[in-house]
């Protein structure tokens, strides 16, 4: 059951974060931050390099230990709701001259679901299949990961998570190096996965699209500047809270008011 000293707000959300600080040699990277991701949504990190987006994303997935403060999935613990996250990590953070086919990355993303005996199922491949197809990358089911481009891998990691049909998905910076069009069809996943009740939270680095790709945004630099719907929180005094007064006034106000800035020219 959840914990009944919690309120409703934070048993009611995908992913509640209290009091989270992350050390590492006693240097808190994270700082008492408080974030609450509302059902349905989705929402990005925004913040400077080293800001601790990454150690968050860390502790709230269970893979650092550093940490202090709370967080709970649904209202509990990370480690008994495991099969209601998933997680697409950096695409430079994976070996991918390992020599696997597409399809099997794709299926490995249901393991955790399967009983040994299982396993290479029909019902499997018809899964991934159907995964890679909302990717667009059905074509390419039987090629072997190293042979693929940036792009097409982001799309392999994300039809990855989708077979796994998780409540919550977690993405760490889906859009890096990645082509206009690869952008665009990834960005239409997350917007259907929305639309369909699920909750998404990315690591984003591109202010430019946080108010056409986000409703809710967190803005961190060690400690939580802002967090709540874009339309409140991207704001040019939050912006430049967390990046240290190193935006010009022509950045910020093209960021914060892209419409009155195109009027302007
Ligand atoms: N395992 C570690 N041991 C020691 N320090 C670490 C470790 N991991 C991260 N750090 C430090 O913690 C701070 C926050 O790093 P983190 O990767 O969370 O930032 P980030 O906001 O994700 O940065 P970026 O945008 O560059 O990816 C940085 O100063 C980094 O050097």
């Amino acid at each position: 059951m959840p914990d009944a000293r919690l309120g409703k707000e934070v048993i009611a959300s995908p992913l509640a974060i209290q009091g989270l600080t992350v050390s590492y040699d006693h240097r808190p990277v994270v700082h008492s931050v408080d974030f609450v991701t509302p059902p349905g949504s989705m929402s990005a990190i925004i913040g400077p390099n080293g800001a601790g987006k990454s150690s968050l994303l860390k502790a709230a997935l269970g893979i650092t230990r550093r940490l202090t403060g709370e967080v709970r999935v649904f209202g509990r613990p990370f480690d008994q709701m495991t099969r209601h996250v998933a997680y697409v990590p950096q695409r430079n953070s994976v070996d991918w001259d390992f020599p696997a086919r597409v399809i099997d990355v794709v299926a490995m993303g249901l393991f955790r679901d399967l009983r040994w005996w299982q396993f290479g199922g029909s019902g499997q491949r018809r899964r991934a299949m159907r995964a890679l197809a909302r990717v667009g990358m059905e074509a390419f089911a039987e090629r072997q990961i190293g042979q693929l481009s940036g792009g097409q891998q982001q799309r392999v990691f994300l039809a990855r998570a989708l077979v796994q049909e998780a409540d919550l998905t977690i993405l760490d910076e889906p859009f890096a190096g990645v082509d206009a069009a690869t952008e665009t069809a990834i960005v239409e996943v997350l917007k259907s996965l929305r639309d369909e009740g699920r909750t998404l939270l990315c690591v984003h680095h591109d202010l430019a699209t946080v108010r056409s790709y986000f409703d809710h945004v967190l803005l961190l630099n060690v400690r939580r500047v802002a967090a709540g719907p874009v339309d409140e929180v991207f704001t040019e005094a939050n912006l430049q809270a967390t990046y240290g007064g190193r935006l010009s006034p022509v950045q910020l106000a093209r960021l914060v008011e892209p419409a009155l800035a195109e009027r302007g020219r």
